[in-house]
């Protein structure tokens, strides 16, 4: 997805011994009796794209933001893109989510009154960088909204306006996508063409830097999603139940997109009817595919 930003070398060390993500005993409680993450302990790979699915309550919001350094978890560590973050100050947080991460939201969260190109901007803004037009073209480009870039969220439909979004997300060149329910308010073929682009956010090398020391891989998404199509499209599907892991599945290249949405509605079922034995980690995995 075009060139990243350059970092001195042991930063980009720091950042590949770590995985893109990591959680350690990981736990959020909501006063004395809600605990909404019971201890969550995962690695996610650099560019990988990992979705999280479970009943409503399992968690998933929680874990989201946990990982993503808008909340803060009660007890346990997060690593984000090498850095430990559950004990940075909130400015530090501020502007590392401002640097390395991007957000979609279900909502779209676009600016009403600023263009699709000024919504694109914003995250350099914000960021204290370069309102790099040409930057905000290529990603615009990207999603295929080059010839939309002066009009505002109200004159664009719902899956371009989340394309804007996702190029939004793209334009800091971040580590991590996190990603909540983005195509829970789009239909069937602009929803894919959604998760194709978040696809294509991992799978398409980022060029180095001149000077050798940019980032060579692409970015991680982290997509929470009730829809098993949606999951589809992920190398692996992490299943929440009641604040834990409860199993996960892999991505099967010779799967279709269908074919795997169906082995994890399957699973998904199981876990809502808390079949025995369907709910640990550890348990046989189906293969599924993207
Ligand atoms: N601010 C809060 N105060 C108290 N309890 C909360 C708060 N936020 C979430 N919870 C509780 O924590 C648990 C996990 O909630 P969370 O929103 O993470 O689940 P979820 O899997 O994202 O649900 P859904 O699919 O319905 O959005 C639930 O029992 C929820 O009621």
């Amino acid at each position: 997805m075009g060139r990243r930003p350059e970092r001195p070398p042991n930063e980009e060390a720091r950042t590949q011994a770590h995985g893109a993500v990591e959680l350690r005993a990981v736990t959020r409680r909501y006063g004395r009796s809600v605990h909404a993450l019971r201890g969550i302990d995962l690695t996610l790979a650099h560019r990988s794209f990992t979705a999280v699915m479970g009943p409503s309550g399992s968690g998933k919001s929680t874990f989201l933001q946990c990982a993503a350094g808008l909340d803060r978890p009660t007890s346990g560590t997060v690593h984000l893109a090498g850095t430990e973050i559950s004990s940075l100050s909130e400015n530090k947080l501020t502007v590392l989510r401002r640097t390395r991460l991007g957000f979609v939201f279900q909502a779209f969260n676009l600016l009403p009154s600023l263009t699709a190109e000024q919504n694109v901007l914003l995250p350099l803004r914000l960021a204290g960088r370069r309102a790099d037009r040409d930057r905000a073209a290529e990603v615009l480009g990207q999603v295929g909204l080059g010839e939309y870039a002066r009009r505002r969220p109200d004159q664009l439909s719902g899956g371009q306006q989340q394309r804007v979004a996702l190029a939004r997300a793209l334009v800091t060149r971040p580590d991590v996508i996190f990603a909540d329910e983005p195509t829970g308010a789009l239909d069937t073929g602009t929803a894919a063409e959604v998760l194709a682009l978040l696809r294509n956010a991992v799978d398409t090398p980022a060029s180095p830097a001149p000077n050798g020391h940019g980032s060579t891989y692409g970015a991680t998404v982290v997509m929470v999603t009730h829809d098993p199509t949606a999951a589809a499209h992920a190398d692996r599907v992490l299943f929440l139940a009641d604040g834990a892991l409860a199993g996960h599945l892999e991505r099967d290249p010779s799967l279709s997109v269908p074919q795997a949405a169906e082995h994890i509605a399957t699973r998904m079922t199981q876990l809502t009817a808390a079949v025995p034995g369907a709910a640990h980690t550890g348990t046989p995995y189906a293969r599924v595919a993207a």
